[in-house]
C-alpha cells in the first residue's frame, strides 16, 4: 500500500486568508452550437501543434451532440448550487463564472467583477488535481487576463487548493464506487455469471509524459514510484478501494483517456480501451470511475460512454460507468468548506474548513524546474 506517513493538505499561504467580496468559478469552457466547434478547438489548441486531423476527429464528438458540450450547463448548475449553499450559510459573497476557452471569457468576467466594485477574488478552478493543465495554465491565464484588461493591481486573485484528497471529492466518489460494484454484480448475476471477476478502472485525462515528469515535489515521486500527476490519482484510487466495503478484494488500476497531440510524443498510458482489451480474458465485468473529472462533460460522455463502453461490449464484459461529482450535495457543501478556509469573518477566523481523507503530504504540488514548453511539437 502506497501511503505517506503524514497527512498535510496545502494550507492557504501567508496573506491568502482574507475577507473576499467575490468568488470566481473558473473552468474550461465548451462550444454551444455547431458554429462554435472549430473556433473553440482552435482556442484550446492555440499554438500547441495539435494536428488538423485530430481537431477534425475531436469535432465529430461535439457534432454528434449538436455542437454542444455539456460543460457550460454543468458549470451554470454548479455555480447556482454553490450560490445557494453560500446563502444558506449566510456567507455574503458574489459568485462569477469565467472560462479559458469559450464565453464567458475571463477577460469579460474580470471586467464585470471590477465594474461591480470587487477587488479581492477567491478563485475555484473546476479541476480536482494539481498539474500543468489543471492548475498552472489557469494561473498563466489569470496573469495574462489582468494584463490584457489593465486590471493589474486592481484585482487580487487567490486560487484555492486542489481537492482530490478532500472529503468534498472522496465521499461522493466512494458512494459511486459502491453503487458501481453493486450494479456490475447484478449484471453478472442476471447474465448467469455470478462468480465472474470484476475490475475497477479509475480513469483520468492523459498528459504528455514529459509534462508529468517536470512536476514536483521529489518526495512524492519517491513514495509512489511514479510521476506526481499519476501519484495523486493512485493515492485516491487506493484510498477509495480501502474505504469502500463493496469493493473489498477487487483488482483496480489507474488508466488514461483522451490523449491528443503528435502521435510520436509519449503520453501517460495505458489507454482505457487498451486495458479493457488486455483484461477481457481475465475479468467478467468492469466498473469505470471517471474520477479525473468533476462533471460529465464531452470527454467523459464520448471517450467512456461511447468508446470504452463499445470496447467492453465487444469483449462481452459487463460495464458500469460511474457518475462524476457534478452537483452532488456533499461535493457542493465540501467545496464551500474549502472556500471557507480562505475566507475570514469579522473576528479574523476562517469561515469553514475542508477535511483531508486521502493520507499524504499534498502540499506544494508544482512544477519543480518550471514547466518549460509543455506541449512542443517534435516535428516542428
Ligand atoms: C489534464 C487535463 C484535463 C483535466 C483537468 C481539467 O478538468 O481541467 C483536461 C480537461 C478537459 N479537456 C477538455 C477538452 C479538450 N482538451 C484538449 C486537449 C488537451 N487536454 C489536456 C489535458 C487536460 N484536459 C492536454 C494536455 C491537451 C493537449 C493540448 C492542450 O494542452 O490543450 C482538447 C483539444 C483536442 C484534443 O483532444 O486533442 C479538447 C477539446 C475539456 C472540455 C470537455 C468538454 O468540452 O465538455 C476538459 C474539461
Ligand atoms: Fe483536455
Amino acid at each position: 500500500m502506497t501511503t505517506a506517513p503524514e497527512s498535510i493538505p496545502q494550507a492557504p499561504a501567508e496573506g491568502e486568508r482574507a475577507v473576499y467580496d467575490a468568488v470566481l468559478l473558473a473552468s474550461f469552457g465548451g462550444p454551444e452550437g455547431q458554429d462554435d466547434v472549430i473556433p473553440f478547438l482552435r482556442n484550446v489548441t492555440a499554438g500547441r501543434g495539435i494536428p488538423d486531423e485530430r481537431l477534425e476527429e475531436v469535432a465529430t464528438h461535439y457534432r454528434a451532440n449538436g455542437g454542444v458540450s455539456p460543460i457550460n450547463e454543468q458549470n451554470r448548475q454548479l455555480k447556482s448550487a454553490l450560490e445557494q449553499e453560500l446563502a444558506e450559510r449566510g456567507i455574503d459573497v458574489s459568485m462569477y463564472w469565467g472560462n479559458r476557452n469559450w464565453g464567458p471569457y475571463f477577460t469579460d468576467t474580470f471586467r464585470q467583477m471590477h465594474d461591480a466594485g470587487h477587488r479581492r477574488v477567491l478563485v475555484l478552478v473546476t479541476s480536482a488535481y494539481a498539474g500543468y493543465s489543471s492548475n498552472d495554465q489557469y494561473l498563466e491565464d489569470f496573469e495574462r487576463t489582468l494584463k490584457d484588461t489593465g486590471l493589474e493591481g486592481e484585482l487580487t486573485l487567490v486560487k484555492v487548493r486542489q481537492f482530490f484528497y478532500d472529503k468534498a471529492f472522496t465521499h461522493p466518489n466512494a458512494e459511486f464506487l459502491a453503487a458501481g460494484v453493486k450494479d456490475v454484480r447484478a449484471q453478472l448475476e442476471a447474465g448467469g455469471k455470478p462468480e465472474g471477476r470484476i475490475k475497477v478502472l479509475f480513469v483520468t485525462h492523459s498528459i504528455p509524459t514529459a509534462v508529468a515528469e517536470r512536476q514536483g515535489p521529489a518526495r512524492i515521486k519517491e513514495i509512489f514510484g511514479t510521476d506526481v500527476y499519476t501519484a495523486q490519482h493512485q493515492a485516491l484510487a487506493d484510498h477509495l478501494m480501502d474505504s469502500v466495503e463493496e469493493a473489498a478484494g477487487l483488482d483496480h488500476q489507474v488508466v488514461f483517456q483522451s490523449r491528443s497531440g503528435d502521435p510520436r510524443t509519449p503520453w501517460l498510458e495505458p489507454d482505457i480501451n487498451d486495458q479493457i482489451e488486455e483484461d477481457a480474458d481475465s475479468y467478467a465485468g468492469v466498473v469505470v470511475m471517471p474520477f479525473g473529472f468533476i462533471s460529465d462533460h464531452m470527454e467523459v460522455i464520448w471517450d467512456l460512454d461511447t468508446e470504452a463502453k463499445e470496447t467492453a461490449e465487444e469483449h462481452g464484459l459487463a460495464f458500469h460507468r460511474a457518475p462524476t461529482t457534478g452537483v452532488h450535495p456533499e461535493f457542493v457543501s465540501g467545496l464551500v468548506d474549502i472556500l471557507g478556509e480562505y475566507m475570514l469573518d469579522a473576528e479574523g477566523r476562517p469561515l469553514a474548513a475542508g477535511e483531508q481523507t486521502v493520507p499524504g503530504d499534498w502540499s506544494d504540488l508544482t512544477g519543480d524546474g518550471g514547466w518549460g514548453t509543455p506541449l512542443e511539437d517534435p516535428s516542428a
